[in-house]
């Protein structure tokens, strides 16, 4: 009985430490400026960046079996399983959350479900930046990232792919979470330091 006692006593205390975090998730096209922006909002507010993308290229980097799983489903631009990002992105938010001032979840959730598993397990969001682009301008930038950005997934056949999914999946994220009406529309076409100041509006309002 002990035994089971601790078990359950161990979770709670992990999901404890990470249950009222502040969490925001940065939502938006691929290509549309999110890990941009998530940057100067690092360096205003010392929020703590979580890309999901990145830390699935990190996976990959590690040459792990599941990383080999992972690159293969990224370069066909389709979404991995939800348990592995999320998981991910669990286990990122507890290795910080003693010395996090709040957590910018960028590029996830892609779809309404994945947002409702994120909170079932971890929380919710206070916050949902939306960095909206036109679809030629994400392709254009992605196309001029891909000439150094070194990523399977910066060309021109991709590229098109996860607009498409982007489009399909995700945009029904931010009409799910405008019902909540913590949606803030950031417009992504302007110089990258006007989006930022709308990004802090939204941030200051909180
Ligand atoms: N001209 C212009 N370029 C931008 C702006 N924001 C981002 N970029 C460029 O567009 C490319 C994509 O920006 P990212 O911040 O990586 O976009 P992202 O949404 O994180 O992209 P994914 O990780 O693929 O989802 C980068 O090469 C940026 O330098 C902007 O406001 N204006
Ligand atoms: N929640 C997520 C995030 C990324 N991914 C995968 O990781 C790739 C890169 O994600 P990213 O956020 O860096 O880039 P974009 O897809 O937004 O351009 C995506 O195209 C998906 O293949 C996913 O499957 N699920
Ligand atoms: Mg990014």
């Amino acid at each position: 009985m002990h035994f089971k006692i601790c078990c359950v006593g161990v979770g709670v205390f992990v999901s404890d430490k990470i249950k009222d975090a502040k969490i925001i998730f940065v939502v938006g096209g691929p290509g549309s400026g999110k890990g941009t922006q998530c940057e100067k909002v690092v360096a205003k507010y010392g929020y703590t960046h979580l890309s999901s993308g990145d830390l699935l290229r990190a996976e990959v980097g590690s040459g792990s079996e599941r990383g080999k799983q992972l690159q293969a489903i990224m370069q066909k631009g389709e979404l991995v399983p939800l348990d592995t990002v999320l998981d991910m992105i669990k286990d990122a938010m507890i290795a910080k959350a003693d010395v996090s001032k709040g957590f910018l979840i960028d590029g996830y959730p892609r779809e309404v479900k994945q947002g409702e598993e994120f909170e079932k397990k971890i929380g919710k969001p206070c916050l949902l930046l939306y960095v909206d682009a036109r679809g030629e301008t994400m392709v254009k930038r992605l196309m001029k990232r891909g000439e150094t950005s070194g990523r399977a997934d910066d060309n021109e056949e991709t590229i098109k792919k996860r607009l498409d999914l982007y489009y399909k999946a995700t945009e029904p994220v931010i009409a799910f979470y405008e019902g909540r009406g913590i949606v803030r529309k950031v417009d992504s076409e302007l110089p990258v330091d006007e989006v930022f100041g709308q990004v802090s509006k939204a941030i200051d309002a909180l």
